[in-house]
Parts: structure tokens; sequence; C-alpha cells
């Protein structure tokens, strides 16, 4: 047999803008995008996060003025993420399903006025710990997992109450999942999704997020190991992802997103499920720093780092470049 070349020439269909188009496999679209933001109490408050350039605490009507522009890009889900004062933190976590929190307040007023607007709730309760872990601790300072997933379901049931159309856990409790979609279909909200964390790590990648709501100083113990996976394991990520699925998870989750794209590749393959990546603080932190030492060409790199999580099998992107990308994928499409 004589070599192939030169009937098949791989850079043939790379010759021109429309071929390439063509032949693309993947494509990014603003349909993929969900934007976490940060809600401060108060009014007319805003507050910069000094390790995540660029992203804004928000009260919530700001949060609410700011929100008309991010819809005008095309933004369709919203995650929201309260910074809860130190007086309100407690051992037990109180504040996480009060219906006046601040997490309830912000879904209300979102809906209200963007009622097409999805909004997604965190569920987890290291915001409302004084010590700052996502459970409730025993006299040892281990997070208990059944007395912490029964406040859990309150959190739910109260996030569903006030809107949301998305609750998100993101503790990584052991059966947090099906009480939750237990206690939501008995309480009628039937249908209230669940968008699991299912494989999140315990990373040190999210040390900019834990800045921005304040729970970074307070982690008692140093770190979530105890719940939160190892990076080391991927068919344990399988395992926790089936068992989501089984206890009622409409959507999956990874997180982190780009250290973990292989674990992304993993769950689409294995179980077809709609699949997310969260694109955590750390690493839009580490992208921003490259940015403003002029390390890397902003526009495209962030376009290229979304584009993988797509390749890579996720149906959905968390990231906090959400407008942005918004922004260049309209300038893209017009182009
Ligand atoms: N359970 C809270 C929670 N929900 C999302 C993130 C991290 C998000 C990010 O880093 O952008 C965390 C932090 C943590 O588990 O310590
Ligand atoms: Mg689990």
């Amino acid at each position: 047999m004589s070599s192939p070349f030169p009937h098949r020439r791989m850079r043939r269909l790379r010759a021109k803008d429309a071929l390439r188009g063509l032949v693309a496999e993947h494509r990014l679209t603003t349909d993929d995008l969900i934007y976490p933001v940060f809600v401060l109490p108060g009014e007319n408050a805003r507050e910069a996060v000094p390790s995540m350039p660029g992203v804004e605490r928000l009260s919530i009507d700001l949060l609410v003025k700011e929100a008309a522009h991010w819809v005008a890009l095309g933004i369709k889900t919203i995650a929201l993420f309260p910074v809860t004062p130190m007086s309100l933190k407690t051992e037990c976590a109180s504040e996480a399903f009060n219906p006046e929190g601040l997490a309830q307040q912000a879904m209300r007023a979102l809906k209200k006025v963007f009622p097409e607007v999805m909004l997604m709730s965190d569920i987890a309760l290291d915001p409302f710990t004084s010590h700052g872990q996502d459970g409730l601790l025993d006299e040892t300072g281990y997070v208990m997992n059944d007395e912490t997933v029964e406040v859990l379901i309150k959190q739910a049931l109260s996030h569903a109450e006030a809107g949301a159309d998305i609750v998100a856990p993101s503790d990584m409790m052991d059966g947090r999942i099906g009480s939750i979609r237990k206690a939501l279909e008995e309480a009628g909200h039937i249908n209230t999704c669940i968008m699991a964390y299912s494989a999140k790590y315990a990373s040190a990648y999210y040390g900019p997020f834990r800045d921005a709501v304040g729970s970074a100083a307070n982690i008692k113990g140093g770190n979530k190991k105890t719940y939160q996976m190892d990076p080391a394991n991927t068919d344990e990520a399988l395992h926790e992802i089936a068992l989501d699925i089984e206890e009622g998870a409409d959507m999956v989750m990874v997180k982190p997103g780009m250290p973990y794209l292989d674990v992304v590749r993993r769950c689409k393959d294995e179980f077809k499920v709609p699949t997310f990546a969260y694109q955590v603080s750390g690493e839009y932190a580490m992208h921003q720093a490259a940015f403003a030492n002029g390390w890397l060409n902003e526009e495209a790199v962030i376009l290229e780092s979304l584009l993988a999580f797509k390749r890579a099998g996720a149906d959905g992107i968390l990231t906090y470049f959400a407008p942005k990308a918004a922004e260049l994928l309209a300038k893209q499409n017009t182009k």
C-alpha cells in the first residue's frame, strides 16, 4: 500500500473560515452559560472581590439593575451566592432557611422583574455557619451527614418557595439529593430541577470564592476533605454521579472545571445525562491575572476555555466570564 499522501490532506478543510465553520464539531452559545453572582445585604452596595478582578458583589437593588444588562446579552440562568454578615452565622446555620434570607429575597426580587430568567440557588450551609463548614459539626469537629441533610431540605424548600427554578446542592453530603427530591415532591414543587454538584472535589481552586462570600477566614479545620472528593479519583466520581441520578438529580455537575475535564468526559460517556461543569473562582482568577499582565489574549482565551468544556461533553458551564463571553459571542455572530 502506498502512503495516502497527498489524497488525504487534513489541512484541506482548514483552508477557509466557512469550511472550518461547516465541519466544527462543537459550538459555544449563550444558551450554555450560567452566571454565578454574589449578593450583598443592604442597598446601593457594590463591592469588588480583590482576588476576582472584574467581579462585584451587589446588593439586591443593584443586582436587579445589572441583571437587565446580562439578560440583554442573552444570559438565561443566574446562580445566586449570598454574602452573609458574620452576625447572622451560627453553629446550626438557621439563616440558611430563613424565608427572608438574602438569597430568598434576591430570588423574589429578580423573578418579579425578569420572570423568564432561570434562577439557580446554592444548597449548602457554609455561608451560614460560624465555622465555615458546609454542615453541622459534632463535638470532634466532624461534619455530621444526616443532621446536615435535614437542614439542607429546609433550605431547598425555602428556595423553591422563593422562586428557584433549579436548586443546586453543593454540600456533598450523602443522600441529600434523594431527601431533597422527596421533600420537593411532597411540597408540590414537582417542577423544581435539581442540579447536583455530584463530583465536587476538595479543591484549592475555590480560594477566591471563599474570599467573595467571606467564608475563607473562618473555615474550621482548614479544608473540606471529609466530604468533598479527593482530586486523585475518577472512578469514585462516576459512583457519586450514579447515586445522584438514581436519587433524582435532573442534571449533574463536575467541579472544578478545566483541571477536571477528564471527569466531565467520563461522566457524559457513561451516563448521557445533562452534564455541567463549573469554571471556578480560582480558574477565573488565574485567567484574569494572565490577562492583566498581557500574557494571554483575553478574548480568544475566554472563548477557547469555554469551548473546551463543550468538547469535553459539558452541556453548560457555570462561569464568571458569562457576560463577557456573551458579548464576545454576539460580536462573533455579527462578523
Ligand atoms: N459549598 C459552597 C460552594 N459553592 C460553590 C463553591 C465554589 C465556587 C468557586 O470557587 O467559584 C463553594 C465553595 C466551597 O465548597 O468551599
Ligand atoms: Mg454524593
